[in-house]
């Protein structure tokens, strides 16, 4: 626990009871996490799930219906040096496209009173110094990204948070952001990062807090998220409700009949099924194995139509305080694991 003159807090960001309310819709809907310092935290959910007007909170741009959402125990727009404290663009649309890279970092660097010097540090930074004096309209999506990132980093600021920085990246540059943010984290420093696709930022991120509809649905680390898979057996056979049967009386019940007509089967082997099958009458044309990937737990947790068909996977810890799932049905077709 910290004290500031403001109060306590237990991690940079702390998230506590946030909703925010438009006229006809719940954008955000009673979310709380934290962000601990050092870590990359991923902030994940489809489209329209509530992410932005999160991070514009976060930020004092949006002021919530409820809750708080603070920055070392304080809400942003009381810090006292706000850029120092956290390095924050939400919108690669804030670029002036006849302005030039130095240019527009220059500008911001003077409204936040730091030196100018400094807009051609962080262009080098980001690695475009040799496009300082290119207009940012004929910047790809990647350049401006980078642009973005140098603009949050003009402050030489203790948080990073950053709106989709990944979108518009090839592989080269995702590896790129990767490391600029690894190492960043890597001094102790703090980084939350929104994004519409786990698979986009696995790699990059330490931890998850994955929104569906303004809701929380699961939050922990990447590696409690990997433990949370589980492979299960896909068996063709000639009578699977029957096999289903059979394998629970023999304590396996979790056995599901999948859309296309096979048993999905967790919780053991291949070598239970022939014998089992064999008492009960049951032929069994194959067997598969199915592994999930993370893409396809994401997919379940937050959009319901895909919880379904999604069957290789078994449902992570929660819901609790702890690190875990925290959301209704839309998740997976096998009653939970745990
Ligand atoms: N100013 C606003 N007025 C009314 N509704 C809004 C406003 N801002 C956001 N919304 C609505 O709130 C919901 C959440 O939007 P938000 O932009 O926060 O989601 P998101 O997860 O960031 O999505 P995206 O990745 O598409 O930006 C959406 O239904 C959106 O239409």
């Amino acid at each position: 626990m910290t004290n500031t003159a403001m109060g306590s807090f237990s991690a940079p960001i702390e998230i506590r009871g946030l909703t925010k309310t438009f006229k006809a819709a719940r954008a955000v809907n009673d979310l709380s996490f934290d962000v601990q310092a050092g870590s990359i935290t991923g902030f994940l959910g489809p489209n329209g799930s509530g992410k932005t007007t999160t991070l514009r909170m976060l930020l004092g741009l949006v002021s919530p219906t409820s809750g708080s959402a603070t920055i070392n125990g304080t809400p942003m727009r009381l810090l006292s040096n706000p850029a120092r404290t956290v390095g924050a663009v939400l919108d690669v649309g804030s670029l002036h496209p006849k302005r030039t890279a130095l240019g527009h970092l220059e500008i911001y660097a003077a409204a936040i009173g730091t030196p100018t010097q400094r807009a051609a540090q962080v262009l080098d930074m980001v690695g475009l110094s040799s496009v300082g004096a290119h207009k940012t309209g004929t910047f790809s999506l990647g350049m401006r990204q980078r642009l973005i990132l140098a603009t949050a980093m003009l402050g030489d600021p203790e948080i990073l948070v950053l709106d989709e920085p990944a979108n518009g990246l090839d592989p080269e540059g995702m590896a790129w952001l990767r490391q600029f943010l690894q190492t960043f984290a890597g001094s102790g420093r703090t980084v939350l990062i929104s994004s519409h696709a786990l698979r986009e930022v696995e790699a990059t991120v330490d931890s998850v807090v994955i929104v569906s509809a303004g809701s929380l649905v699961y939050q922990g680390t990447m590696d409690e998220l990997r433990r949370s898979q589980r492979s299960r057996l896909l068996v063709s056979c000639s009578n699977p409700a029957l096999l289903a049967t059979a394998l629970a009386a023999r304590g396996i019940i979790d056995a599901q009949i999948t859309q296309d007509g096979r048993l999905a089967v967790g919780g053991t082997d291949t070598s239970v099924l022939p014998p089992v099958a064999s008492a009960a009458g049951v032929t069994i044309f194959g067997v598969a194995t199915e592994g999930a990937d993370l893409e396809q737990l994401f997919l379940a947790m937050t959009t319901p139509q895909y919880a379904v068909p999604q069957v290789g996977y078994h449902r992570p810890p929660g819901p609790g305080s702890g690190p875990g799932y925290y959301g209704p049905a839309a998740y997976g077709p096998s009653g939970g694991h745990r």
